[in-house]
């Protein structure tokens, strides 16, 4: 792109406007929280958001998080080098981790239910090799996840509006630390449901401006005819008759294994998904994980089945950016079709939509990736081996301090491979081979108690050695050589993601047969100990048991949790394995055996379910959390009218609200799902 849609400084405005705006609305937040609400900052609310948050929440937390830069590019990039199949792949391969760590979850909470990370899990049952090793892998991991995020985010600022990239990588997360240093992960999780609203919409308008609007496109068989034409002009290699209105793509299919491998990875061992289980109630856990999952499906297949279609469509037409060439390859590894499409599909509203999408995804993800980098380093790195016996305040302020560190590092991080030149979609593909080698020993640390400690340290170490060997001697066989575009390419990505993955299942017997069978009796875990906040409540005048959060359970209420759990984790079993069948085989393979090119009719079916789907995501994760919140968003509203009238002083509403937060939490139901007495109950309660 030659010129640039936007002006430099609509991009400073909105990389830095919008981040300091929600910095300004996350202060403003968390004092409505504390003054009216009982909400103190302190150690075990920053990190846990005092495990009381519900499922609509949780799920939008999810979306949010799970929604990065990549679900949007990547995906359009796929979709416009593999046609409709990319889209599916991309979604389908990476929703079925978040439902299958519903599972997880469950186990999580059900037999650690103190623990602030996994880490601390890790060391309690293993002790402190595996405990490093895990923790070197859960970082590596958040180190990608938010390295993509960035490099992703700044290329697509910098391509739309000419902001000098550098700048854009520092600049992107100052308003995202800025704002979780204030509230903590209860702070990313309110700001996260924002974003996902926002994003819905925007994603919204683009398949209705694509499919429904716009004067050159506007319906699902204007879209359709020019696809036929496109396949004519640039038939895809390994596509069934060259098609882009096919599920049969073989490197769509590499794609999908390179994707699932990967996204294993960034799902098990990134912490932020262990810390929204942790900051979920009990109740909340599962159907928060499955509302979520179901629901950012809909994201990247949807806005990448609208947006890498409408690049393929519009590409021959003056309004698209690289006009009259195609988009090279290193183009749409860096992200950028979506943009482009958007420009020709909206002019500069769509570059301006795409600004604030990729902004909104890369803000939320990022926030969630310094929660979980700050509550590994201040838990399980310095009260685990530093300072054990640390207050509440100084792990406030340890926190604090690794959120603004692990900013700047990311950041001249990010710098480093710009100039390197390797893009998001690298990154993407090889995630994968680096961290995956983790997943098994990890999911295995919660679910089987046979796994002794020398498997779980050493098998991700092997399992990381192999994935590379198998990489690189593949790119190396395959081109002679390993500059970044053989390395990035299909085939060694994919040797070197299936060995990380699959590799364990070799090691851990191994490992098995020399050490033996671990009789592991789950005591260990139990035993993690909260947080001691007692100084940060003193010096905040407040009593610790009457904060959200800050109560002390009692062995009746322990026991009567565990039979809540216990339940849940039984249906999560079932229901998340039968959903991942779907996703994987049931729906895709029968449409990739029988080699079908879609007919237009077909698409324009395909096309409408997306568009009902988004609008499910819609209802369950914008609407259903500000309905399932009712109580507590009324009850805060009358609390600041009758205080900013004069009429009530806050300290009369903290004590109203131990008693009304005591009725809303058994109203919310004690069980997954709510047994029929206590649904009755509850009903008879409201
Ligand atoms: N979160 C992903 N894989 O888009």
């Amino acid at each position: 792109m030659t010129t640039t849609p936007l002006d430099q400084g609509v991009g400073y405005g909105i990389v830095l406007g919008l981040g300091f705006a929600f910095a300004l609305g996350m202060i403003l937040t968390t004092f409505i929280l504390r003054r009216y609400n009982s909400e103190l900052v302190t150690s075990e609310m920053f990190n846990t958001a005092g495990r009381t948050v519900k499922s609509g929440l949780v799920g939008s937390a999810v979306v949010s998080s799970w929604t990065w830069a990549a679900t949007l590019l990547q995906s359009s990039g796929v979709c416009y080098r593999y046609g409709v199949s990319g889209p599916f792949w991309y979604a389908s391969g990476a929703t079925v981790q978040i439902l299958l760590f519903a599972t997880l979850a469950i186990e999580l909470k059900r037999r650690a239910p103190n623990a602030h990370t996994f880490l601390e899990v890790i060391k309690a049952r293993y002790g402190t090799v595996a405990h490093i090793v895990f923790m070197v892998f859960g970082l590596v991991t958040n180190i990608l996840v938010s390295l993509m995020l960035i490099v992703g985010g700044s290329a697509t600022v910098s391509a739309l509006t000419g902001m000098n990239t550098v700048a854009a990588i520092y600049l992107l997360p100052v308003g995202v630390v800025a704002y979780t240093l204030v509230g903590g992960l209860k702070a990313t999780i309110l700001t996260d449901w924002i974003h996902t609203f926002i994003l819905l919409i925007i994603i919204i308008i683009f398949s209705l401006t694509a499919y429904a609007s716009s004067e050159i496109l506007g319906s699902p068989s204007a879209v359709y005819d020019r696809l036929v034409q496109a396949a004519l002009d640039h038939p895809v290699d390994g596509n069934a008759h060259g098609s882009y209105l096919t599920m049969r793509s073989s490197e769509g299919a590499i794609f999908f294994v390179i994707n699932i491998v990967g996204n294993f990875g960034t799902v098990f061992l990134d912490n932020g998904y262990y810390n929204k289980a942790i900051a979920a109630s009990p109740v909340h856990a599962l159907p928060g994980y499955i509302i979520g999952g179901l629901s950012w499906f809909a994201i990247p297949w949807l806005t990448a089945t609208t947006m890498g279609l409408s690049a393929l469509a519009l590409e021959n037409t003056p309004a698209f950016p690289t006009y009259p060439d195609r988009m090279s390859d290193a183009d749409v590894s860096a992200g950028l079709v979506l943009p482009y499409a958007a420009v020709a599909l909206l002019g500069r509203g769509g570059a301006i939509a795409t600004l604030l999408i990729v902004f909104m995804a890369v803000t939320s993800a990022t926030s969630s990736e310094l929660i979980a980098v700050s509550s590994i380093c201040t838990y399980d790195l310095y009260r685990t081996y530093f300072k054990p016996d640390a207050s509440g305040k100084r792990l406030i302020y340890m926190s604090h301090v690794i959120v603004c560190c692990y900013a700047v590092f990311i950041s001249s991080f990010s710098v480093g491979l710009f100039y390197a030149g390797i893009s998001m979609g690298y990154l993407y593909l090889m995630m994968g081979c680096i961290i995956s080698s983790a997943v098994i020993p990890a999911t295995l640390t919660l679910v089987w108690n046979g796994q002794n400690k020398w498997a779980a340290a050493m098998s991700p170490i092997l399992g990381l050695a192999f994935a590379l060997i198998a990489w690189l001697v593949t790119a190396k066989k395959q081109c002679g050589n390993l500059g970044v575009d053989c390395t990035g390419s299909n085939n060694p990505m994919l040797a070197g993601n299936v060995v990380a993955l699959l590799s364990p299942l070799i090691l851990i017997p191994i490992f098995t047969l020399i050490f033996g069978l671990d009789h592991y009796d789950w005591k260990s875990m139990m035993a993690i100990r909260k947080g001691d906040d007692h100084d940060l409540a003193t010096t905040a005048g407040m009593d610790l048991e009457n904060t959200v959060g800050g109560h002390e359970e009692t062995a009746a209420e322990f026991e009567a949790e565990q039979s809540k759990l216990m339940r849940a984790s039984k249906i999560s079993k079932w229901t998340t394995l039968v959903m991942t069948i779907s996703f994987l085989v049931l729906w895709p393979f029968p449409m990739y055996g029988s080699s079908y090119v879609f007919s237009k009719p077909f698409f324009t079916g395909w096309v409408t379910v997306g568009i009902i789907w988004i609008f499910c995501s819609l209802g369950a994760v914008g609407i259903f959390p500000v309905f399932e919140g009712r109580q507590t968003l009324i009850r805060t509203s009358k609390a600041i009218f009758n205080d900013v009238t004069g009429k009530k002083h806050p300290k009369m509403i903290h004590a109203e609200n131990a008693t009304a937060m005591e009725n809303e939490n058994a109203a919310s139901g004690t069980d997954t799902p709510p047994k029929k007495e206590n649904t009755t109950q509850s009903v008879l309660k409201e």
